[in-house]
């Protein structure tokens, strides 16, 4: 019997960083997946040990359950209805754990990845043998919230084989879990992302949970019901970053610069209030499609300039930037910036040909380019047959 979840990734529309301090921030779905298959072997298998494949990186780690039981078993491990942090002691021996599976150097970006999974694992399933297979539509570590919809896609399959939840096995095709279930889902994702982002404010894990469009503000979440079509071209600068670092260095900013930084987050969250209201208000109450993109465009400007004073811009942003406002469309970084993915408002009367002329521009520099549906199912799993 296996089990497969896929998780989507998300773009953030307003808000990354200032809602780890408290402010308001608006993400969606895109339909770009991590998607995670659990298979427990059968007793004629023989096989005591518990193997994690990243299959679009051609990796496998192995750990015979044995050594998973003697690293882990004398610590307190949660009851897996219970969703609990990873204390420093565990972290210490799955640490070590991922270290004797001897990364490549050029790959070292993974051990949070792993060392996630390993907490997820053995939180909910305990020392089982098992084969966990992963793929990802999702470029890592780029701002499209990969670390969550990874987190997110294996409390899915982890708690499918749990009797927290309640699946009907003879379903055939995606799944939806129901919402006290997500609600048990998202929280044992938010600690997987703990593990990888250090300081999350659960913005990622949730969006990729719920679906849609959200607004998060403090762990709370309220679904959109968005009145507007929105298109947005997403340019992956292809330069690399850790969202973990990004976090930190806002942060610390915050303290050398507590009163200016608190005018930044207060001015972050106006921003995203009044992006929702835009994107909820009804098409022709007061403004045109073409007035609300307007507006949406000025407030995308004003977010990405307070990105900036925040220290998580970078010069491929900024070329970015530059680019696209050459043909007067409007961009900000989306998720930890520093690198990573620009966001592209495209208003629906823009012509075809100048997207494809701004896109061979981008490209000109060494971008990725690509557009992806926004806003659609959040976490969904497979019980039967093949996908
Ligand atoms: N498919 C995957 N397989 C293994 N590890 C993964 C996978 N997806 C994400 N990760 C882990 O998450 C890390 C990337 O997370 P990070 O938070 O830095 O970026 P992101 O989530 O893509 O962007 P953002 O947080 O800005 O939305 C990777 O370095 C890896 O440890
Ligand atoms: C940068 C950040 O705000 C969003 C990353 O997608 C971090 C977080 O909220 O966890
Ligand atoms: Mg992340």
């Amino acid at each position: 019997m296996e089990v497969k979840a896929r998780a989507p990734g998300k773009i953030i529309l307003s808000g990354e960083h200032a809602v780890v301090h408290g402010s308001t921030a608006v993400a969606a779905s895109i339909n770009l997946y991590t998607y995670v298959t659990l298979r427990f072997p059968t007793p004629a298998d023989n096989d005591d040990t518990l193997k994690l494949q990243l299959k679009d990186l051609h990796l496998e780690f192995s750990w015979p359950i044995g050594k998973i039981k003697a690293a882990l078993s004398q610590l307190d491990l949660p009851n897996s209805s219970t969703p609990t942090s990873c204390s420093i002691e565990a972290m210490k021996s799955i640490a070590a754990l991922v270290e004797e599976q001897n990364i490549p150097e050029a790959k070292i970006f993974l051990a949070s990845g792993v060392s996630a999974f390993l907490w997820l694992y053995t939180s909910i399933q305990g020392f089982k043998p098992a084969t966990v297979i992963v793929t990802s539509e999702l470029p890592l570590g780029s701002g499209l919230g990969s670390s969550a919809a990874l987190s997110v896609a294996l409390a899915a399959v982890l708690l499918a084989f749990s009797d927290l939840v309640n699946i009907d096995f003879n379903h055939q095709g995606w799944l939806m879990y129901a919402d006290e279930e997500l609600e048990l889902l998202n929280k044992w994702a938010f600690e997987g992302e703990k593990i990888i982002h250090g300081r999350p404010s659960g913005i990622d894990n949730t969006v990729s949970t719920y679906g849609n469009m959200i607004q998060f503000r403090s762990g709370n979440l309220i679904r959109m019901k968005s009145n507007l079509p929105l298109k947005m071209l997403i340019t992956n600068t292809k330069v690399g970053r850790n969202t973990k670092a990004l976090v930190a260095g806002v942060s610390e900013r915050a303290l050398r610069h507590p009163d200016a930084m608190n005018f930044v987050f207060n001015a972050v969250d106006s921003i995203s209030k009044e992006l929702s209201a835009i994107i909820q208000s009804p098409i022709g109450d007061d403004l045109s499609v073409t007035q609300k993109e307007e507006k949406i465009e000025e407030l995308m400007e004003m977010n990405q300039g307070l990105l900036q004073s925040m220290g998580v811009s970078h010069s491929s942003i900024e070329t970015v930037l530059r680019t696209t406002l050459k043909y007067k469309l409007a961009s900000k970084l989306t998720g930890a910036g520093g690198g990573g993915c620009v966001l592209t408002l495209l208003p629906n009367l823009l012509s075809g040909k100048v997207v494809d002329i701004v896109m061979n521009e981008l490209e000109s520099c060494g971008f990725q380019c690509f557009t992806a549906g926004i806003g659609g199912n959040g976490v969904e799993i497979y019980v039967g047959g093949s996908s």
